[in-house]
């Protein structure tokens, strides 16, 4: 019994939350969770099970990045941490705000809240796919979700791409 705490002990001060190693992002339907699901079967990385959201949302963002660090899962030293929000590709500031994270991340590293991973450059993995399989992808989504929540079937798909005959002034959600 006496073993078994005291290894319960060692693996619990061995893990910590840190910030991110490496973020995936990119259009939507790319196939980003099959990317992290796949990634995450390596024992050395431990994945954000949720999408978190944290620089596209300013609700978020302004929490800070303690805030953040609370929403990675726990790792050891030999972990690489890694979170998923295909929107950081689509909002010009998210882009900004994660270079943010890099500076962070040094910080955690000069002042030895870290691993290994910490003191090396952040990776981001942006997942892109051929445009028009994504948008059908895209459309087919939306329209399940409105046949599961009881609602009327939406528009032709050409009517949510077109307005006008332009692409350009289309839905945001599904054209981006
Ligand atoms: N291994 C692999 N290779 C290629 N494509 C794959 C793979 N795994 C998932 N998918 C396809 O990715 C689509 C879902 O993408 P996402 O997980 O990024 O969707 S989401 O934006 O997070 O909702 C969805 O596309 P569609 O089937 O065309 O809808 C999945 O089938």
């Amino acid at each position: 019994m006496l073993r078994i705490l005291l290894f319960i002990g060692l693996s619990h001060a061995q893990s910590q939350k840190r910030l991110p190693d490496a973020i995936i992002f990119g259009v939507r339907k790319g196939g980003t969770r099959a990317l992290l699901e796949f990634v995450e079967i390596n024992s050395k990385v431990s994945a954000a099970g949720p999408e978190i959201h944290f620089f596209d949302r300013d609700a978020n963002y302004n929490q800070g990045f303690s805030w953040y660090r609370e929403q990675m899962p726990e790792a050891t030293e030999d972990q690489l941490v890694i979170e998923k929000t295909p929107r950081y590709f689509v909002v010009k500031k998210a882009v900004e705000r994660m270079q943010e994270l890099q500076r962070k991340r040094q910080e955690d590293c000069d002042r030895g809240f870290a691993s290994k991973w910490t003191c090396k450059p952040l990776k981001l993995v942006l997942i892109v796919r051929e445009p028009v399989s994504r948008l059908i992808s895209g459309y087919t989504q939306i329209q399940d979700k409105r046949l599961k929540l009881n609602k009327e079937p939406g528009p032709e798909l050409e009517q949510e791409v077109f307005k006008n005959g332009d692409p350009a002034q289309g839905k945001g959600q599904i054209t981006r």
